[in-house]
């Protein structure tokens, strides 16, 4: 494991229930997440992922059990909340931003918190001109970072799916994270953008700090970029460890392919 990760997890899930009508979906789970890590999360369709990631997301309600950001209790806080926290999700580009370009698809991010100001505000006729300008520039230093430039003026309804989901990804630099939720972001890549997103990503984590909890079926990608991997099974942890330590137990293998005899 990475030595500069920290002994405190930055986000803790305890004890976390939660059913629909009589499906219990989410079966007194505790998982944690340490800081500076790239978590993934797998397990059969119907699992729970999703169930559990809306659940740290504060878009779904549990029945039972807390989830901790850096110690402290966030179980009740809602998406934009946690958002100022630094907890946030990729969302897909959502229809009315799809007539927006690339570039404006990053402005449009609410600020987290104030940017440092780098000149004083009467070298600019107004503070909401020079807001502006530290956001466009912001968003043309992440547009190039995730290596967009190109389409910058380009409506984002119009960029390929794996241009999209390094948008999406984008999005979250136009703030200062602290911890990313990705749920399926490789779905739909070919596989040259791919490599684009994982380097993103390892760059986020390595360079800038962000901690990663990724839900994905992409095998390759949970094996290029995550350790630990959580392995959820019927809404509870059956496994965590390394890659190899997750492809090599026959109670995963027989979970996701059922038992061979
Ligand atoms: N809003 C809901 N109402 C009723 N049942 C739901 C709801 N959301 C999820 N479920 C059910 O909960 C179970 C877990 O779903 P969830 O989406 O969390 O699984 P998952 O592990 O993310 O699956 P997949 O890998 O297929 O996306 C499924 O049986 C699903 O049908």
């Amino acid at each position: 494991m990475n030595s500069k990760l920290e002994e405190q997890p930055i986000i803790e899930v305890q004890n976390v229930s939660k059913a629909f009508g009589g499906l219990q979906v989410i079966n007194n789970c505790s998982i944690q997440v340490a800081k500076g890590s790239v978590t993934g999360m797998i397990g059969p369709n119907g699992a729970g992922k999703s169930t559990l990631f809306n659940i740290i997301a504060g878009t779904l309600p549990e029945d039972s059990g807390q989830v901790l950001m850096e110690g402290r209790d966030i179980t009740h806080e809602t998406p934009d909340q946690l958002f100022h926290q630094g907890l946030l999700r990729t969302f897909q580009i959502a229809h009315e931003f799809s007539h927006m370009t690339a570039l404006e698809n990053l402005m449009m991010v609410p600020p987290r918190q104030e940017g440092e100001n780098l000149f004083s505000t009467w070298l600019k006729p107004s503070l909401v001109r020079q807001q502006e300008e530290e956001v466009r520039q912001r968003a043309l230093e992440v547009i190039d970072f995730i290596n967009l430039g190109h389409v910058k003026n380009e409506l984002a309804g119009n960029l390929s799916g794996g241009q999209k989901k390094l948008l999406e990804l984008g999005r979250t630099m136009m703030t200062d994270a602290k911890v990313v939720l990705l749920d399926e972001i490789a779905a739909g890549v070919n596989r040259t953008l791919l490599v684009d997103l994982v380097k993103n990503i390892e760059r986020l984590n390595q360079e800038m700090g962000y901690t990663f909890l990724v839900i994905e079926h992409d095998m390759d990608m949970i094996a290029r970029l995550c350790d630990p991997v959580i392995v959820l099974a019927q809404g509870e942890v059956m496994m965590e460890g390394s890659i190899e330590e997750v492809r090599n137990n026959p109670e995963v293998v027989e979970a996701y392919f059922g038992k061979v005899d």
